[in-house]
Formats: structure tokens, C-alpha cells, sequence
């Protein structure tokens, strides 16, 4: 029932190895390349020409033809303005997770739909899904679930926990089963060396080489305010702006004892409170509440009938996975950890699993310090 399939291609070997599974699987692949910033609004940022270049070369080698796609404007208005607008009311916003849910897996998706005829998409993600890596298990009357991949270590489904139902339960993940060492080792055994070799992207995508200190400048009007000790109440040093910080970071500023690093950012005052050493104990915290959730499937039942879900939560990809129980507050839920965090920041994503399967996300709205 799927034949003709999407992939985007981004140059790079997750992607490459990922239309070769889709073609010796016997679909006829589209790759599609993305461009979601104009690198003519500022100079000094990485060209993804280079990153086109690759994708040319990887289509070349496997006969698929490629198309170029631009969402530019959708990314300006769905990503980078939520952005801004995040680090000026204090936040840490996670851009990938927002590219993801309103760029790869909705722009993209429909501008394939509507414009290449196509019957699903897919992408290099190491994730996995209920329908399989291939669709192979497709079904029109259920919904779909996000599972985690085989390669627990790469793991991309932190970044696809805002992914809406619709754009989900038409996308293949063909890296599913794979481990990163094996689909390097596919692409040089299909003599893929261009991409083989290349360098996991990091970060947010149009970034590129420039510091996002500076990038953020640009953007952001910087308003100088106080470093204060919240043990001792003193102004300890001068911070040039809000958004340049992000809890947990250390702040440059000497103590008497060891180096400052941020605990909170008071946005009336414009001033940042840190603590002494990096084990400070207002660090470390145990509860925090979210905006609304978004549930990949369906809202556990456990929440529907007003009760406790016991699940694990995450709020940084790398991390590894805290075991916690949720309730629903008016506001969103409540996640109470069974072991204290370090740097539990606002605006970030609490995303949670249970058994395999990622479940969904919540903004972080507030921490309880106690
Ligand atoms: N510029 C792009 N154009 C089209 N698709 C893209 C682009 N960038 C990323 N993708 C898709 O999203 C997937 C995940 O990209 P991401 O950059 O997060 O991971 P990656 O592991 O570096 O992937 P890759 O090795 O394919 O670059 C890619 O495998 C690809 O399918």
C-alpha cells in the first residue's frame, strides 16, 4: 500500500543510509533536501551548501532523484520567533523539538504530500515506531506510538516528542534496528565514503559555526543586570543579559569558595541569583510542573481517570531516564521525581516513557525549590 516515500536528506549518513534500506526494500524514493534559514539575512553563518552537495552526491549514487524545499517562513514564524520569544520571558527554549513538530513533521510532510504525490515519509531519525520501520504494520482504525530505537545511545526521540498523531503514523524510520556503527559500516561497504566519515550534526540546525552567544545578540536587546549570591543576598558580579544564561551554567564569576553557576533568573528585576559550586543544593530538585501536555498516541489512562502514572522522565536528550510519577494539575502536570535533578530548567521539554515507548512531552513551566 506504500510505494513512492519521501526522505529527506540532509548529506549526511544517517539519511544516506537510510534511502538505501528504502530502496533495496523496493520503494520508490523521493529525497528531498531542506532549507529552513536564509543565510543572505547574516553573514558569517555556515552554508549548507556543502550539506546539498552531499546530498547530491549520496542521490547520484543510489539513482534517486532530489528535490530542494525551502521553509524559510515557516520556520521564522513557527521555531525562530518562539525562540526570541522564550529568552525574553526568561525560558531555555529547545528549537529542535519545535522543527520537528511544526517543520520536518508538518511543512515538509504536507509540501510532500501535496506536491510529490507521495504515500509516506521518512527520515534518518534512530527511532521506531508501532507501525514499524517500514509501515509494515499499518493500520488505518489505530493510532500510532513512538518507541524508542534499537541504538539506545542515539536515541532521537527526545526531539520527536511534540510530533503530532498525522504526520507520525505516515512516516518509516528505516534506521530502527540499527546501531550507528553499523549504518557506518553499511555506507562504506556501498562506497558512501563522503558521508561515512562525517560528523554527527549538533545543535540547533542553522546556527553553524558562530557562537550562539553572539547569534543571539543580534536578535535580543541586551540589558545588563546583577549576579547575586542568594546565599549571602551580595551582587557578586554583572551579567550583560538574561538570555545569554541558562540554569545550571557556570557564570565566569569567582567566589571565595568555588565558581558561580545560575539558579534562577528574575526577569522583573533583571537580575540572575547563583550558588557556590556546582553541588549547591538549590541545584538540585525533585518536583516541577508543565504547561499542557502533548500525548503521541493518547493521554495514559492512569491520567484520564484522575490518578498516578508512574513513568520516567527525561529533560535533557543525553540523560539518562528518571523514574517519576505524574499527576494533571489545571495547568498541565505535576512530575515528582524519585531522585533529585540538577538544572531543571524552565522551558525546556519533560519528556516521558514507559516501557520503550515515548509517550509525549510537557514545557516546563515551573521548578519547586524546597
Ligand atoms: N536539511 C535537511 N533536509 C532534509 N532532511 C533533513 C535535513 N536535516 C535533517 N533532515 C532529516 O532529519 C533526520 C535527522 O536529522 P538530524 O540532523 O537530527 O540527525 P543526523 O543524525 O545528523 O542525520 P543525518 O546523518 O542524516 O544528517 C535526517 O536523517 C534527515 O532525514
Amino acid at each position: 500500500m506504500f510505494k513512492k516515500v519521501a526522505l529527506g536528506i540532509s548529506g549526511g549518513v544517517d539519511s544516506a543510509v537510510a534511502a538505501l534500506l528504502l530502496k533495496r526494500a523496493g520503494f520508490q524514493v523521493e529525497g528531498v533536501f531542506m532549507r529552513n534559514w536564509d543565510n543572505n539575512y547574516e553573514a558569517g553563518f555556515c552554508s549548507d551548501e556543502r550539506d546539498f552537495e552531499d546530498a547530491t552526491y549520496v542521490c547520484r549514487k543510489l539513482n534517486i532523484p532530489l528535490h530542494r524545499v525551502y521553509f524559510i517562513k515557516e520556520y521564522w514564524n513557527e521555531v525562530f520567533s518562539v525562540l526570541l520569544n522564550e529568552y525574553e520571558t526568561g525560558l531555555t527554549p529547545n528549537p529542535d523539538i519545535l522543527c520537528n513538530r511544526y517543520i520536518k513533521f508538518d511543512s515538509f510532510f504536507q509540501h510532500c504530500r501535496n506536491n510529490l504525490g507521495i504515500d509516506a515519509i521518512a527520515t534518518g531519525h534512530y527511532a521506531n515506531t508501532s507501525f514499524g520501520p517500514f509501515l509494515e504494520r499499518y493500520n488505518e482504525s489505530e493510532g500510532v506510538r513512538l518507541l524508542q530505537p534499537a541504538d539506545k545511545h542515539k536515541d532521537q526521540t527526545f526531539f520527536l516528542s511534540q510530533v503530532k498523531q498525522f504526520a507520525l503514523r505516515k512516516c518509516m524510520f528505516p534506521l530502527a534496528n540499527l546501531q550507528k556503527r553499523e549504518v557506518r559500516e553499511i555506507a562504506r561497504n556501498e562506497g558512501l565514503m563522503n558521508v561515512a566519515k562525517k560528523k554527527d550534526s549538533t545543535g540547533i540546525c542553522f546556527i553553524g559555526k558562530n557562537k550562539f552567544q553572539n547569534f543571539i545578540e543580534e536578535y535580543i536587546e541586551t540589558k545588563k543586570g546583577h549576579f547575586i549570591d542568594i546565599d549571602s543576598g551580595q551582587v557578586v558580579g554583572e551579567h550583560g543579559g538574561l538570555h545569554k544564561w541558562t540554569v545550571g551554567q557556570r557564570c565566569g564569576v569567582p567566589s571565595h569558595k568555588d565558581a558561580y553557576f545560575v539558579f534562577k533568573k528574575d526577569l522583573v528585576t533583571n537580575d540572575i541569583y547563583v550558588v557556590p559550586g556546582t553541588k549547591h543544593p538549590a541545584l538540585w530538585n525533585d518536583i516541577c510542573f508543565t504547561s499542557s501536555p502533548h500525548w503521541i498516541h493518547s493521554e495514559p489512562a492512569q491520567l484520564a481517570n484522575n490518578g498516578v502514572l508512574h513513568c520516567d522522565f527525561r529533560f535533557q536528550h543525553t540523560k539518562p531516564l528518571t523514574p517519576c510519577r505524574i499527576v494533571n494539575n489545571p495547568q498541565g502536570l505535576t512530575i515528582i521525581l524519585q531522585n533529585k535533578l540538577r538544572a531543571i530548567t524552565e522551558g525546556q521539554f519533560g519528556v516521558l516513557y514507559k516501557d520503550g515507548e515515548c509517550l509525549g512531552s510537557a514545557k516546563i513551566r515551573d521548578i519547586c525549590h524546597s
